[in-house]
């Protein structure tokens, strides 16, 4: 089953609202978001929903070939990127690059 729903860390809402960022870096747990569903989105804290997304693309790419412009689509600098997964995902390589776009409520 494709799935219709999507955690994000709280700390990084009004980011993802305000089209700041405009993609997510997931492990193979999460590989299986279909493009042009639309999932909805709450809080990995509180299970709040606070926005729908529509998923444009779901690409592998590796840890090491993170790039400046992957940065820019988190709204963070590179070595911000860098940390922030690591400290999600200790030692990953194989990461998903999930594209979206927020859809209007
Ligand atoms: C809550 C949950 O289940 N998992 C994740 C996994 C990742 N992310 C964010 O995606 C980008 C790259 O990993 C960064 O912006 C991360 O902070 C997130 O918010 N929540």
């Amino acid at each position: 089953m494709t799935p219709t729903t999507m955690t994000f860390f709280q700390r990084f809402e009004a980011d993802i609202l305000s089209g700041k960022k405009t993609i997510t870096l997931r492990d193979d747990a999460e590989k299986y978001y279909a493009p042009n569903s639309v999932v909805t989105v709450s809080t990995f804290e509180e299970g709040r929903e606070f926005c729908r997304l529509k998923i444009v693309s779901v690409e592998p790419v590796l840890f090491d070939a993170l790039t400046g412009y992957h940065a820019e689509q988190e709204n963070m600098t590179l070595a911000e990127l860098r940390d922030v997964i690591q400290a999600i995902y200790p030692g990953i390589q194989q990461l998903f690059l999930v594209s979206y776009q927020l859809v209007d409520a």
